[in-house]
């Protein structure tokens, strides 16, 4: 996240931590919202390469154990299948993964919520994006969990020659275009909408400009969850 601040820890309950092990060490390389006590929603090029993983709950400095953490193996990943790794632009951004055990609900760990089908939310809806990627362009990770307001930028703005043009499609959600954005390590984790006095998972993040997380009238783009429910329900039952 570049701008923003430091979240108060805990204070988005549904964000993970996906973790791969590499040497006998596991490392942050996505985040990822935890929908259900077994299933986590991430984006489908977290989880595009065959790894081990690992998901992280109750996280707020990834490179401490501070006692609250909830370590979880994945037993299934499930992504997109239309997603191709090749063309990020043609959408289908989305995966689950199955945990090999059910996450205990405390006020450390809760469920994101998910937004009714086919909801899109209009110009300048609150928003937050959260997670501990690169706090600038080719910048590190954060330790500890961040957050930045992004408002929503709507279709018809986000798809502008200018902007985004016609690689956002209109199963993806546009946010913040200034100077605050989501960066690498983001990836997969939610964007929080305020919707009727209630924070909802509306977005997935997916990308950025290639040249520079915080690159101006490049908002980040998010997979619209609202576009995917059925799959969802498909999947999860
Ligand atoms: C060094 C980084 C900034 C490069 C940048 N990376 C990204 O945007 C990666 C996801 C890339 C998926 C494809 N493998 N996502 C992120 O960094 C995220 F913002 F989500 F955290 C990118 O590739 N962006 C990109 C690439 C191609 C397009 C075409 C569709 C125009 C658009 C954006």
């Amino acid at each position: 996240v570049v701008g923003g601040a430091v979240a108060k820890p805990n204070s988005w309950p549904w964000q993970i931590s996906l973790q791969y092990l590499s040497g006998g060490s596991y490392y942050h390389t996505c985040g990822g919202t935890l929908i259900r006590t077994r299933w986590v929603m991430t984006a489908a090029h977290c989880v595009d390469t065959s790894r081990t993983w690992r998901v992280v709950l109750g996280d707020h400095d990834i490179y401490n154990h501070e006692g609250r953490e909830q370590y979880m193996s994945v037993s299934a990943v499930y992504i997109h299948p239309n997603w191709n790794s090749n063309s990020v632009a043609s959408g289908y951004d989305i995966a689950l993964l199955r945990l090999s055990s059910d996450a205990s609900l405390n006020s450390y760990v809760q469920l994101g919520s998910l937004p009714p089908s086919g909801q899109v939310l209009p110009n300048n809806n609150p928003c937050y994006i959260t997670g501990w990627g690169r706090t600038q362009t080719g910048g590190s990770l954060s330790a500890q969990l961040k957050q930045a307001s992004l408002p929503v930028v709507d279709h018809s703005t986000c798809s502008r020659s200018d902007w985004w043009g016609s690689t956002v499609k209109n199963t993806m959600v546009c946010a913040g275009g200034g100077s605050e954005s989501g960066c690498q390590g983001d990836s997969g984790g939610p964007l929080n909408c305020q919707v009727s006095g209630k924070y909802v998972v509306h977005g997935v993040t997916s990308f950025v400009s290639s040249s520079g997380c915080n690159a101006y009238k490049k908002p980040t783009v998010f997979t619209r969850v609202s576009a995917y429910i059925s799959w969802i329900n498909g999947i999860i039952g």
